[in-house]
């Protein structure tokens, strides 16, 4: 690898750049040199950037007028062509258990030390993009490469608080991590008068203090990308990425990346989005999550699609089935790992005999969905809290001793169009109406309260859960002809009566993470849902209220 060279940071470098916000030791992240890196990445790439936002909204439009989505015939000849990725770094060979989470110091410590083969340091679905989260973070993220991250947990007269540190590197899971959307800016930092991409300036941050180091070790800089819906969007990343290579002095292709196929478009082109990187792409993932979102945002004018309730979208419906096994056999014909996503129980607390089964229950719903994952072919997969670590690592080690699995060509699948936007049998029950309605609006409370990830009822919620809530209502209440399975019709009527009831089912607003903001989320998602509009993302109109 060639020398690393940080930009000269001439007088004026950071000219037109205009950082609108104040977190503690925001200087010596936003040096002058990181700042003409920012600079240089929104001036070349932010017009393309807009475009592919422009690109996601026609397509849709085509969407909604009753179009289905499909294979591209343009690009044919990639999906033909016998073509593979270039080698993966020895460090992304084993991935087997993946932790993830957002960058808070505690967090980052626990998740590197937690024995987890590769730890995703989250900016995106489980971070609320507050200036001091993403400042904390990129911070956090700095100290943790170098090796000095401590913490030291809050403490009382009568206990001292918890000091954490750093396991030794060798020990510690590989550091990924995942920047925002590109439908999400950073508005605090602003170039020659516009917001610039929350990509690029979470990408480019972390790489700039980061990379030498990393790179030093033969560990990356790795990073994970999200909710991308097109191969365009992959070479937008693999050209800014380039760029940030060549301006760090980093070897071309020294930047990898796995890209998370999470939206329904996405599915139709995952071939062509390991084309897009295949000088630098390690893998693609089953997110889960936001590709549930997807559907239904995808499918929001087809009353034929419309998806039954939460509970009842397992990775057993077909559709889902048919992405991660089209995701395997893709993934694995072209040299790259095919990892399985995040199953949402997390450990129940309590020594009381009802605590005591409903953990067992949640283990045993993550223990079948790790083995469905490792039967497909998955090379490895993701966990959301450190003791469900020995769980999924016990079911890859029994079935893929190998560090990975991908000879295991699947080649007797054969998913096409239709596979792939299969309608699911299912109902609507009050429960899950409810349920919608009170992960949406706590979800939210939490998130504008600067908390991304929060526990509900035993279940991680983050960004792309809550997604599914708030688009299932949209999707539910503007269809006008559904009933819930008791012949309740469900309309606004249903809904305004779920409000009313939610103080009985959240209880004690103090005990819960965002409580003091539970008024204001309702307000949001009451006006998301009423409006005649689907809005494109839930964090949209939230971010104009963070900060
Ligand atoms: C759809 C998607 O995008 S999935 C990816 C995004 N989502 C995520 O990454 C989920 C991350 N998980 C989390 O944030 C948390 O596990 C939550 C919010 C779900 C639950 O958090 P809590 O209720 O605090 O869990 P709990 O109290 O059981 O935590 C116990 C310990 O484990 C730690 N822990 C919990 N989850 C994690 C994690 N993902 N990484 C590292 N440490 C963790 C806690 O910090 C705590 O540490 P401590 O004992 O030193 O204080
Ligand atoms: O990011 C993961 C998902 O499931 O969404
Ligand atoms: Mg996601």
């Amino acid at each position: 690898m060639a020398e690393r060279q940080h930009p000269k940071a001439t007088p004026g470098a950071a000219a037109g750049i205009e950082i609108t916000a104040q977190a503690a030791e925001q200087d010596a992240l936003l040096t002058p040199a990181a700042l003409e890196l920012l600079a240089g990445l929104h001036r070349r790439y932010e017009a393309t950037r807009q475009a592919l936002l422009g690109a996601r909204r026609e397509r849709q439009a085509f969407f909604d007028a009753g179009g289905l989505p499909d294979f591209r015939e343009d690009t044919a000849a990639i999906r033909a062509g016998d073509w593979r990725v270039a080698p993966l770094p020895a460090a992304l060979l084993d991935r087997r258990v993946e932790i993830t989470g957002p960058v808070d110091p505690k967090m980052v410590i626990n998740a590197l030390n937690s024995g987890a083969n590769c730890y995703m340091a989250d900016f995106e679905d489980s971070t609320s993009p507050t200036w001091d989260n993403l400042m904390t973070g990129q911070r956090a993220l700095r100290e943790a490469v170098a090796g000095s991250l401590t913490f030291t947990s809050p403490g009382s007269d009568a206990r001292p608080g918890k000091l954490y540190t750093l396991k030794p590197f060798r020990e510690q899971a590989v550091l990924m991590v995942r920047p925002r959307g590109w439908h999400l800016d950073e508005k605090h930092v602003r170039v020659d008068g516009s917001a610039m991409s929350g990509s690029l300036f979470d990408a480019a941050l972390f790489c700039f203090h980061n990379a030498e180091v990393l790179a030093a070790k033969d560990r990356g800089p790795y990073l994970y990308l999200p909710k991308l819906q097109s191969m365009e969007e992959a070479a937008l990343w693999n050209d800014a990425l380039g760029h940030i290579e060549q301006a760090l002095g980093l070897a071309e292709g020294r930047i990898k990346v796995t890209v998370l196929i999470e939206t329904l478009p996405a599915a139709f082109e995952m071939d062509e989005i390991l084309h897009a990187l295949r000088g630098r792409i390690a893998g693609l993932n089953c997110g889960r999550w936001d590709y549930m979102f997807s559907y239904i945002k995808t499918f929001r004018a087809h009353r034929d699609r419309v998806l039954p309730e939460r509970g009842q979208v397992t990775m057993t419906q077909p559709f889902l089935r048919a992405y991660s096994e089209l995701l395997i056999q893709t993934c694995h014909r072209r040299g790259a790992h095919a990892m399985g996503g995040m199953a949402a129980q997390i450990p129940v607390g309590g020594s009381d005999e009802a605590s005591i089964e409903a953990n067992q229950a949640a283990l045993a719903k993550v223990r079948a969905d790790k083995l469905r994952e490792v039967t497909a072919g998955h090379d490895g997969t993701w966990v959301a809290h450190p003791a469900l670590i020995p769980i999924a690592r016990a079911v890859f080690d029994e079935r893929m001793p190998g560090k990975h699995q991908q000879h295991v060509l699947r080649e007797e699948v054969t998913v096409g169009r239709d596979d792939l936007i299969k309608p699911s049998l299912g109902t609507i029950t009050r429960e899950g109406f409810e349920g919608n309605v009170e992960v949406c609006v706590r979800y939210l409370a939490a998130w504008l309260d600067g908390n991304g990830c929060v526990p509900i009822h035993n279940l991680m919620e983050d960004a792309a859960t809550a997604e599914i809530a708030r688009a299932q209502l949209w999707s539910w209440l503007h269809s006008h002809e559904l009933h819930l399975d008791d012949g309740t019709p469900v309309d606004f009527a249903l809904l305004e009566r779920a409000f009313i009831g939610l103080p009985k089912r959240i209880g004690d607003r103090a005990r819960i993470p965002g409580g003091s903001r539970i008024n204001e989320a309702i307000g949001v998602l009451d006006r998301l849902t009423h409006a005649d509009e689907f809005e494109e993302f839930l964090t949209l109109p939230a971010y104009a209220r963070l900060d």
